[in-house]
């Protein structure tokens, strides 16, 4: 298995290009199953889990064609075709790896009338249930029975008919999966308190693109008129908000100066207004930002919350920069129940952080220990990674299969801006 090497004590400084965001790959690429023309995905991230999700759309009968990109470019274009669904079924064994694999529910029900997807169970972040979207799903029309560690949803006659859905509690993937079927329905539907994260808006554009009628984008109420057929489109994957802010921390604990191109700073309210909080300079220009560190990072209080606010997936990382912080600094993570996992990994490198409940008191530290450390989820290794590239002597990151899901080429694009880090494996 693959481990990552960092020798830390490095200032970051020059240009680092963003990747299209996993996050957002991932609810567009189940939208090739709604047409049978094709989509085609640009600025779609080289990730694992990018490669999982073509895996499954593969077994659904799906093809994905991959053009016209060469081996050092980051991103590619896809081509999805879904011409006719050769299967409906999402089984165990692709889901249990990747959870986002449960976007397949919504749109191949609204396309083939019938969908059977493994239940995905808990990951190391928390219980992670899909109870709302199945709620949604059956408040547009869905009739719902789980087996056997699956749920098979129906759609009588063949169609969805649409209606009206509250959630109770924001979720970006129910959102998701609900807009997804809504937009083949007979119907109109109308979805209150969505998710309003930037990835959601790079859907519904998607969808629109595609010939879907949905209005309020980007606000909690979405409102959606079914129509009776979706066409093909080709369509650019917003940039990685969530990888530009882990640089913009890479730059923050080194005290580094990164230009982070290819990114929408609009996208990344809270993050940027937490950096400029730490006394981080940050200039966001029309498709790049500078984030220059200015002399000692100030202590934070951050409660993740859905967007506009901080979020979770920036937590672990915010975690590591402020270990250096000149004071203590409050976290709260208020969406997953076990999102601390990076805590104890840290703790091995010199941090000092108190864990009590949802909060954690992040004590700043004069320095950080390079040491072995394990990765347990995807955003924990990228906090162990900051806190190597800041830490004194060397530090050895395994388990990267976590980062390769969501940080493309990783540590070339550190080694490009400054960073001493390699791969190794075990062989
Ligand atoms: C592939 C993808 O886009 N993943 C993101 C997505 O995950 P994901 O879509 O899984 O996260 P959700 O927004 O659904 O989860 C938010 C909260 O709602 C709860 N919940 C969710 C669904 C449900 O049916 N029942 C329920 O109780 C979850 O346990 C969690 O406490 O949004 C999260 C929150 O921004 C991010 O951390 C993930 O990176
Ligand atoms: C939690 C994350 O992803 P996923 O929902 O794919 O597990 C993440 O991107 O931080």
């Amino acid at each position: 298995m693959d481990r990552i090497i960092i020798r830390g004590g490095r200032r970051l400084s020059g240009r680092l290009p963003i990747s299209g965001a996993k996050n957002a790959a991932l609810t567009l690429m189940p939208c090739a199953l709604l047409t049978d023309e094709p989509l085609t995905l640009r600025n779609l991230p080289r990730l694992a889990d990018v490669d999982g999700f073509g895996h499954l759309l593969n077994q659904l009968g799906a093809s994905t064609r991959i053009e016209g990109t060469r081996p050092e470019d980051f991103g590619r274009v896809m081509t999805i075709r879904a011409g006719k669904l050769t299967s409906t079924e999402a089984p165990y064994d692709i889901v249990r790896k990747m959870r986002a694999s449960i976007l397949v529910l919504g749109p191949v029900l609204a396309r083939a009338g019938e969908a059977r997807v493994s239940l995905p169970g808990g990951c190391a972040i928390g219980n992670r249930p899909i109870d709302l979207h199945l709620k949604a799903l059956e408040a547009i029309g869905a009739e719902l029975e789980m087996a056997a560690g699956y749920v098979r949803a129906v759609a009588p006659g063949g169609r969805l008919t649409g209606g009206t859905y509250r959630f109770p509690v924001v979720s970006v993937g129910a959102t998701e999966n609900v807009v997804m079927a809504a937009v083949l329905a007979k119907g109109p539907t109308r979805i209150e308190n969505a998710a309003r994260e930037p990835e959601i808006v790079d859907l519904c554009r998607c969808l629109v693109a595609m010939g879907a009628r949905i209005e309020g984008i980007g606000t909690g109420t979405l409102e959606i008129e079914g129509v009776d057929r979706l066409h093909g489109a080709t369509y650019a994957v917003m940039p990685d908000r969530i990888e530009a802010g882990s640089y913009a921390c890479a730059a923050a604990i080194t005290g580094g100066d990164l230009t982070l191109t290819g990114v929408a700073a609009d996208d990344m309210g809270a993050t940027l207004s937490a950096l400029t909080e730490a006394g981080v300079t940050v200039e966001a220009g029309r498709d790049s930002v500078r984030i220059a560190a200015n002399g000692p990072l100030r202590p934070l209080t951050l409660t993740t919350a859905p967007f506009p606010g901080f979020a979770t997936d920036m937590q672990a990382q915010f975690m590591a920069m402020l270990c250096k912080a000149d004071g203590s600094s409050v976290l709260t993570e208020t969406i997953f129940e076990n999102r601390y996992m990076h805590v104890p990994e840290l703790a091995r490198m010199g941090a000092d952080i108190t864990v009590s409940g949802r909060t954690a008191v992040v004590r700043g530290v004069e320095r950080l220990v390079g040491a072995p450390v394990m990765a347990t989820d995807l955003r924990a290794s990228m906090s162990l990674i900051l806190a190597g590239l800041a830490a004194e002597g060397e530090t050895q990151v395994s388990r990267v299969y976590h980062l390769d899901r969501g940080y493309e080429r990783l540590e070339e694009k550190l080694s490009a801006v400054g960073a001493d880090i390699e791969r190794v494996g075990d062989g």
